[in-house]
């Protein structure tokens, strides 16, 4: 087993020796890059995760670097108004729920447990701006050029900037990489007012707890917003066109997901659309009907979340004048090293095809300049993890048993369930499992999926065992440390090429 994976790993492309030598040479290469001249090396569209992150991997490598963002803050939508401020709320609402239904069984006695929303909104909005402030600081650090503004093609190497300030100026780049993001899908017919009918981004900023809140599409932003509000107070209707929660997910863990999140008191209306939306009272009246027509029926709403999907964003960059091509839902078409077919343009994160994940523009971003300093980037799209932080946590990496179906691949099935594994016992949360899939003749694991508290911490181990190209068995004989979480991902590696110990 251990020669067979040394031999595997040898083969990487990771880490093959052939990539070392080029690596090392290239890095050689192209220290001391950066001209004198006003123009750069490298211009960045956008300073989300993908952009951010691309400016200041740039300027280490030794590109003269700008980072054009029009927000007035750094982090995108991830740090702004998505990834930090939403699981801000998730930690804060998680310890109301904590305090009022698990403290008592721990023998931790609690009266008058109540919510003030303006201090946990400041605890966000503090999060938020330490965080964005943090990379004004690492700009500053690894010497990245900013400005503040948005920015438009005039030339595949010039970018036209309307500065915050109000004053125009044009940034010059050998290669231009646009980071632009996304925003969110409108609904034909539900207007976004950000007060009764509103995006992630009014949902992250109520100011009152909606008595009565409905959320249009059970994916990542509608259950992990849905949970915020639900654990604080609201009755959460969830209207799914699709007859599954989060489609994208393992079937067999997302039915156990949603038993778990229907425990908690969020209501499920499955291969359902929304035709009507009546805001002319006090509150919003929806109308709905079956995803396959049929009759029509009306939810009652304090507050509407709109959550069905977000979108490429490339308003208003002129792409169209310098050709950039884009397919039919907007997204900017690139090549393995993140070239669009406009030479010298290139696209990184939410804006071109792909999870749209902020863990996954990151590694766009470091890629994309490593290609253009002659180095080898490597971003594998099957291997980027995906994570609902709810509660159960809900992970996984790799392939889903449906799609491993599909390719028509023999595989084996190893779980494991929480219930069975001392920690969670220990600590009394022990809802969840983990489910590995891997191939039959070889026992290479294809996909590892966890429902767990901590599910988005225990993944990593199963990304690098996938990386890796790892069997189950290799997982089973880490040793792991005792007792943890964790060791029900070696008992379930050990149940998908043997036996499991503890059940
Ligand atoms: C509510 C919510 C929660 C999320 N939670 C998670 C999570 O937990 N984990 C996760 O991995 N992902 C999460 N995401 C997704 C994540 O935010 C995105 O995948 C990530 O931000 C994409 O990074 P990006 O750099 O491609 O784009 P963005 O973060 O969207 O950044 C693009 C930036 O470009 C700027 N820009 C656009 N056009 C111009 C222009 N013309 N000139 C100058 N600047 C411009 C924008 O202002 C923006 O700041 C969440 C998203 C939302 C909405
Ligand atoms: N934890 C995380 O990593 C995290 C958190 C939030 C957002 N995100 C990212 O942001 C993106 C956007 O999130 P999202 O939740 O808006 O999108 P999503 O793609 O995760 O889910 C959208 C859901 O809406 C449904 N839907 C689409 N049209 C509908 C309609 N007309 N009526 C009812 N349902 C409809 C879809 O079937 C799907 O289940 C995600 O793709 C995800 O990559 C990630």
């Amino acid at each position: 087993m251990g020669l067979a994976n040394l031999a595997r790993r040898k083969g990487s492309v990771l880490f093959s020796s052939e990539n070392l030598i080029r690596y090392t040479f290239s890095l050689r290469s192209t220290r001391g890059f950066a001209s004198g001249s006003d123009e750069n090396d490298v211009v960045i569209l956008g300073g989300g995760p993908g952009g951010y992150v691309a400016a200041i991997k740039a300027s280490q490598l030794g590109f003269k670097t700008t980072c054009i963002e029009k927000r007035g803050t750094l982090g995108g939508t991830c740090l702004n108004v998505g990834c930090i401020p939403s699981k801000a709320l998730l930690h804060s609402s998680h310890m109301y729920h904590e305090a009022i239904h698990s403290f008592a069984n721990h023998g931790v006695k609690v009266s008058n447990v109540e919510i003030d929303l303006s201090a946990m909104m400041a605890q966000k909005d503090k999060a938020v701006s330490n965080l964005t402030r943090g990379i004004e600081g690492l700009f500053k650090k690894n010497k990245v050029n900013y400005v503040k503004g948005y920015g438009k093609f005039l030339s595949p190497s010039e970018i036209s900037v309307e500065t915050i300030e109000g004053e125009n100026t044009v940034v010059k780049g050998k290669h231009i990489i646009i980071a632009t993001g996304s925003d969110v899908k409108s609904l034909p017919g539900v207007t976004i007012d950000e007060k009764k009918i509103v995006s992630s981004t009014g949902a992250l900023a109520l100011t009152e707890i909606p008595k009565r809140l409905v959320v249009i599409g059970a994916g990542y932003i509608g259950l992990e917003m849905g949970s915020v509000w639900g654990r604080i107070g609201s009755e959460v209707t969830v209207v799914e066109f699709a007859s599954e929660i989060v489609p994208t997910m393992d079937g067999e863990i997302r039915k156990q997901f949603q038993r778990s999140l229907e425990k908690q008191g969020m209501k499920f209306k499955l291969k359902t659309k929304v035709v009507g939306v009546d805001t002319s009272g006090d509150g919003v009246k929806l109308t709905v009907e079956p995803a396959a027509g049929g009759e029509q029926t009306t939810i009652e709403a304090d507050v509407v979340l709109v959550s069905a999907g977000r979108t490429p964003f490339t308003s208003g960059l002129n792409l169209d004048k310098i050709g950039v091509e884009t397919d039919k839902i907007g997204r900017i078409l690139v090549n393995e090293r993140f070239a669009t077919n406009v030479s010298g343009v290139y696209a990184i994160g939410d804006v071109i095809p792909g999870p749209m994940l902020a863990h996954k523009a990151e590694e766009d971003g470091v890629a994309c300049v490593e290609y253009l300093a002659g180095k080898v980037g490597h971003v594998d799209y099957d291997k980027v993890p995906g994570v609902v932080y709810t509660n159960p946590e809900v992970a996984s990496v790799g392939k889903t048993e449906e799609q491993v179906k599909a390719l028509g691949v023999e595989y084996r099935v190893g779980k494991f369930p929480f219930m069975a594994n001392s920690r969670a016992k220990a600590i009394d949360n022990a809802e969840g499992l983990v489910k590995i899939l891997a191939e039959k003749e070889t026992d290479k694991i294809l996909g590892v999926h966890i429902m767990a508290p901590n599910a988005g911490e225990l993944i990593h181990e199963a990304a690098i065992a996938l990386q890796y190209d790892a069997s189950s068995e290799d997982i089973a004989r880490v040793c792991h440390a005792h007792p943890t979480m964790s060791e029900a991902i070696k008992e379930a590696a050990m149940a998908t090429y043997d036996k499991p110990i503890h059940i």
